[in-house]
C-alpha cells in the first residue's frame, strides 16, 4: 500500500531524516515511535507533501507520490491528521467536515456519498455529533483534535497518517482517540501512526518502527516490540 525507501529530508540545510524506510500494508496499523526531536512529524510530513523530500522513493499503491504536492497527494488517497489542532476556527463543525471530502470531490476518486460519510464520522466521533452546529474555533482543544482526526477519516482515504493524535487530551479523551484507531482498524482503515504513548500504539499496532536521530533504529512486530529489552527500556518505562 505505502512503501517508503530511503527517505531523506530537512529543513533548509539541516537533515533531519537519513534514509528511512517503512512499509505499511492494507489494512495494517503501523507505528512510528521515538523520542522527542527524532523525526516523527517530519517523516509523516515528507510522505504526505506538506515538506518536500530531497531522496527517496515513496509510492502509495504502486504509484509514484514522492515531491508532489500535498492536495495532489490527498486526491491519490492519502490523509494527513498533522499534529497541532488544524481546523478552520470561524466554520462550523459539520463544514469543517465537509471540507475533509473537498479533495476527493475534486479529484479522479469516486465521489461517493458525502452525507453517508458525515453521519459516519458523527457516529465515531459522538462528541462532534452533539457539536455539529457550533463553530470549530469555540470547541475544547481535545475537541479540536478530535475535529481534525474526524476530517482526515472524511476523505475517505486510503491510508491516514495521524500524528500525535492524543497529545495534550486529557486521559479519558486519549482512550477515546484509541477506541476510535480501534475501530477504524476494525472496519480495515490503513493508519501510520505517531503516538507518544508507545504502549498504546503498539497495542493497537501490527507493526512498529523505532526511529532515532532520522534512522530507523528497530523494527518488528508490535507483539515483538512490547517485550524487547531496548525498546521497553527506551519508550516503554515508566509513565509511559
Ligand atoms: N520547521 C523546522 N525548521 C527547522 N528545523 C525543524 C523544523 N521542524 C522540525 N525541525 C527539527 O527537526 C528535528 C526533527 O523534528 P520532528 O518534529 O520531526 O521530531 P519528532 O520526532 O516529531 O519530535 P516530537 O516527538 O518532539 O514531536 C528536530 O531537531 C527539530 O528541531
Amino acid at each position: 500500500m505505502l512503501s517508503i525507501k530511503n527517505l531523506e529530508a530537512g529543513y533548509g540545510k539541516v537533515k533531519v531524516l537519513h534514509g528511512v524506510s517503512i512499509e505499511v500494508p492494507k489494512g495494517r496499523v503501523v507505528t512510528l515511535i521515538g523520542s522527542n526531536g527524532a523525526g516523527k512529524t517530519t517523516t509523516m510530513k515528507a510522505i504526505s507533501g506538506m515538506l518536500a523530500p530531497s531522496a527517496g522513493e515513496i509510492t502509495l499503491g504502486g504509484k509514484n507520490i514522492f515531491g508532489l504536492e500535498s492536495h495532489r497527494i490527498a486526491r491519490q488517497g492519502l490523509a494527513h491528521s498533522p499534529e497541532g489542532r488544524r481546523v478552520f476556527p470561524t466554520l462550523s463543525v459539520a463544514d469543517n467536515l465537509l471540507l475533509g471530502a473537498f479533495p476527493r470531490l475534486t479529484g479522479s476518486r469516486a465521489r461517493g456519498d458525502v452525507q453517508n460519510d458525515l453521519e459516519r464520522a458523527m457516529d465515531l466521533f459522538p462528541r462532534l455529533k452533539e457539536r455539529r452546529q457550533q463553530q470549530a474555533g469555540t470547541l475544547s482543544g481535545g475537541e479540536q483534535q478530535m475535529l481534525a482526526m474526524a476530517r482526515a477519516v472524511m476523505l475517505n482515504p486510503d491510508i491516514i497518517l495521524l500524528d500525535e493524535p492524543s497529545m495534550g487530551l486529557a486521559p479519558i479523551l486519549v482512550d477515546e482517540v484509541f477506541r476510535i484507531i480501534r475501530r477504524l482498524k476494525e472496519e480495515g482503515v490503513t493508519m501510520l501512526l505517531v503516538e507518544q504513548f508507545a504502549a498504546a500504539a503498539l497495542a493497537v499496532a501490527d507493526y512498529g518502527y523505532v526511529l532515532e536521530n532520522g534512522r530507523i533504529a528497530v523494527q518488528g512486530p508490535a507483539e515483538q516490540l512490547k517485550t524487547d529489552p531496548a525498546v521497553v527500556a527506551a519508550y516503554l518505562g515508566g509513565g509511559h
